[in-house]
């Protein structure tokens, strides 16, 4: 398999502050990943820009601010933005498909398996995806609110090489550089930690949205996945590959993890549980640190309404979460059962397909 290497490109970089696709630097950007493919690089783009290429050619006259004028905008946006990379790139010989999501989508296990057959078929077919938020169906609790936090879901589900966020500062600082003229930018960062998150503010520009905090959120979700992020800027011919490979002007967000498959990728970060079993300490131990599976005598507490098949998150008796598993039980059979040992459960319940409340195979540790 061919590097894979995910671009997210935001809107500070790609329109101007009144608002306008600037179709200069999609021909940029056309040309700097035609460059990846020269390379033998396998690129896939997630491209923000669809609010601020469409706000003025539906007659605000600034960046709209609700929800419904911002979804308005990015309906006729999202046209104009696929257009002009279509004809960028085949002035490359390159062909792009768009690809169109929400988080909803992600927490459907069956939808994500769908999308990734897709994007499979399009690389293996030489075509650049290029993902948006579906913005005219996202509602606000369920928008990924940017698309740095997309940018990284997509790069886990591919399992890129690198995710390279470009933005319109050349990296992460101590502060926002446009407010501290002495903040000092980091060069490489291994762990995310409060103090990182405390020097990343909001969005800096008049059409961004997710700033740079967003781009945390983001690197944490990727290196946690395996893969390694970039955030920086490119100006530059030869910029992008340089940040592909990991040499470029910017912020290294570096990783030991390997790649994690999706579905525990699913299981983890993209599932919502739909309850919540409480365990004893010998239950959390052979959960977090034994390896084995979850069986009902462990269990001291059930919370929410589910069915076997969902997934449910595990608290630890102080309530910490210890992670997150696919539930073998309905919540009322598990409620009428939980403390009890092994033989009494096969008894009192007929026809059980498995003893265990969650197996080892259907269970990520999030502790
Ligand atoms: N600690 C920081 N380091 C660098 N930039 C920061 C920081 N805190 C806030 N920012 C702001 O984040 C902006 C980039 O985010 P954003 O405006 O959402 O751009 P994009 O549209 O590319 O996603 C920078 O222009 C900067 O003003
Ligand atoms: N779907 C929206 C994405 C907005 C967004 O995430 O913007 P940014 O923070 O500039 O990457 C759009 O295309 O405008």
């Amino acid at each position: 398999m061919q590097k894979r290497i995910v671009v997210k490109i935001g809107s500070s970089s790609l329109t101007g502050s009144r608002g306008g696709l600037n179709r200069e630097a999609i021909a940029y950007f056309a040309g700097e990943l035609a460059e990846l493919y020269r390379r033998g690089v396998q690129p896939l783009l997630v491209t923000s820009g669809a609010v601020a290429a469409g706000f003025r050619a539906i007659g605000y006259p600034e960046r709209p601010r609700k929800l419904h004028e911002k979804q308005a905008s990015a309906a006729v946006g999202q046209a104009l933005l696929m257009r002009a990379y279509q004809e960028a790139l085949a002035g490359h010989g390159h062909v792009a498909a768009q690809i169109l999501l929400t988080r909803t989508d992600f927490h459907s296990r069956k939808r994500i398996g769908s999308a990734v057959m897709t994007i499979e078929e399009l690389l293996e077919r030489g075509i650049l995806p290029i993902f948006n938020e579906n913005d005219t169906v996202s509602v606000d609790e369920l928008k990924f609110g940017d698309n740095d936090t997309l940018s990284a879901l997509v790069a886990n589900l591919v399992k890129a090489e690198r995710l390279v966020i470009l933005t319109d500062t050349d990296g992460l600082y101590s502060a926002d550089p446009r407010q501290d003229p002495n903040a000092i930018k980091y060069e490489a960062i291994g762990e995310i930690s409060d103090d990182i998150y405390r020097m990343a503010g909001g969005s800096g520009s008049s059409v961004g949205t997710g700033g740079m905090r967003s781009k945390l959120d983001a690197a944490r979700i990727a290196t946690r996945g395996g893969v390694p992020v970039f955030v920086g800027r490119a100006t530059e011919t030869g910029d992008l590959a340089d940040a592909a490979e990991g040499r470029g002007r910017g912020t290294h967000f570096t990783t030991t993890l390997s790649s994690m498959s999706v579905k525990k990728q699913w299981l983890g970060y993209l599932s919502r549980p739909l309850g919540a079993l409480i365990v004893d300490a010998g239950a959390k131990r052979a959960l977090a640190e034994e390896g084995r599976s979850l069986l009902p005598v462990g269990i001291t507490a059930v919370e929410g309404q589910f069915h076997a098949g969902d997934v449910v998150e595990v608290r630890g008796p102080g309530g910490d979460v210890v992670g997150r598993g696919v539930v073998n039980y309905d919540m009322e059979d598990l409620q009428r059962v939980c403390g009890w040992p092994g033989p009494r459960v096969l008894e009192t319940l007929n026809g059980l397909h498995r003893l265990e409340a969650i197996h080892r195979d259907e269970w990520i540790s999030l502790g």
